[in-house]
């Protein structure tokens, strides 16, 4: 049975695209056959940190009803699939976000997980995608208008019929915060799936054309991306030895030494 999650915030950049990114390679290289779509039509860049770009067909030909969506499905690291948005103004302006509904429905027999990575704010093209997911999960940052914003989305998924599956809070200070899970979840009135902290080789990867993910795998935000993916995907996290390969090296060096004095 498949699962379709809405990825939103009401406040922008709160790190939407870049959950997406990570979160749908991550439940792919988890066994869990799945598809990112591209749902911020105005503002794309999912196809930019993927290096998805100069593509002849997207999601903006497809919500044209100018092309298949099977036509604009491209393959992302660890056998993701991807439906990238076109960087056009032309593109977005010809786009019909109803049909993105109909779309689903042609992609739903295929896959186990869909993502739709939804825009900020309140518009028509942001309320949709809230409407045709199984969970909506918000991507809050720890400060109080990304709080307020996203309990206004909370409010609006619900007003239309929509269900939150729970809150990803990203952007948390690696060190010397004072943040605390439970005060979250009583202020947002979800369960917090996830805490993603602030890692500047995000921005790294990005610039790279990659998710975090495939270009610093033992980075703080990697190893975040990973446990929520193992959660998302009901398996059990196996935490990687990060320092661990350099001390079992050490470890077995110092071994082996031992042995050859003995
Ligand atoms: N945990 C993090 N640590 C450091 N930088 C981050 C983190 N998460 C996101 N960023 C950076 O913040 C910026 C905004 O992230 P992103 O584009 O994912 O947000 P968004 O919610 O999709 O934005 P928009 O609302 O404009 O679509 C990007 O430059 C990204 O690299």
């Amino acid at each position: 049975m498949v699962k379709v999650y809405t990825i939103a915030s009401g406040k922008g950049g709160t790190g939407k695209t870049t959950v997406t990114a990570n979160l749908g390679p991550m439940l792919a290289q988890y066994g869990k056959k799945t598809c990112i779509l591209d749902a911020d039509v105005g503002m794309a860049n999912l196809g930019l940190i993927l290096g998805l770009e100069n593509l002849p067909v997207t999601l903006h030909e497809v919500l044209a009803g100018k092309a298949r969506v099977r036509d604009a499905i491209y393959d992302g690291p660890f056998g993701v699939k991807v439906v990238p948005c076109g960087l056009s103004l032309q593109g977005f302006q010809q786009s019909n976000p109803d049909r993105l509904k109909d779309i689903m429905t042609d992609l739903v027999s295929e896959f186990d997980i869909l993502i739709l990575d939804a825009p900020a704010g309140i518009s028509r093209d942001g309320v949709i995608p809230l409407t045709i997911a199984d969970g909506v999960i918000l991507v809050v940052n720890p400060e109080i208008s990304s709080i307020v914003d996203s309990l206004k989305t909370k409010i609006l998924t619900e007003t239309v019929g929509g269900h939150i599956e729970g809150a990803i809070i990203n952007r948390v200070a690696a060190t010397g915060n004072d943040f605390n899970s439970a005060q979250m979840e009583k202020l947002l009135g979800v369960r917090v799936l996830g805490i993603i902290p602030e890692d500047p080789n995000i921005r790294r990867a990005s610039a790279g054309r990659s998710p975090i993910v495939v270009k610093y795998p033992t980075s703080s935000a990697s190893r975040a991306f990973k446990r929520l993916s193992a959660d998302v995907a009901g398996i059990e996290y196996a935490e990687e030895e990060t320092q661990g390969t350099s001390e079992g090296f050490v470890d077995r060096l110092a071994r082996a030494l031992f042995r050859a004095r003995a």
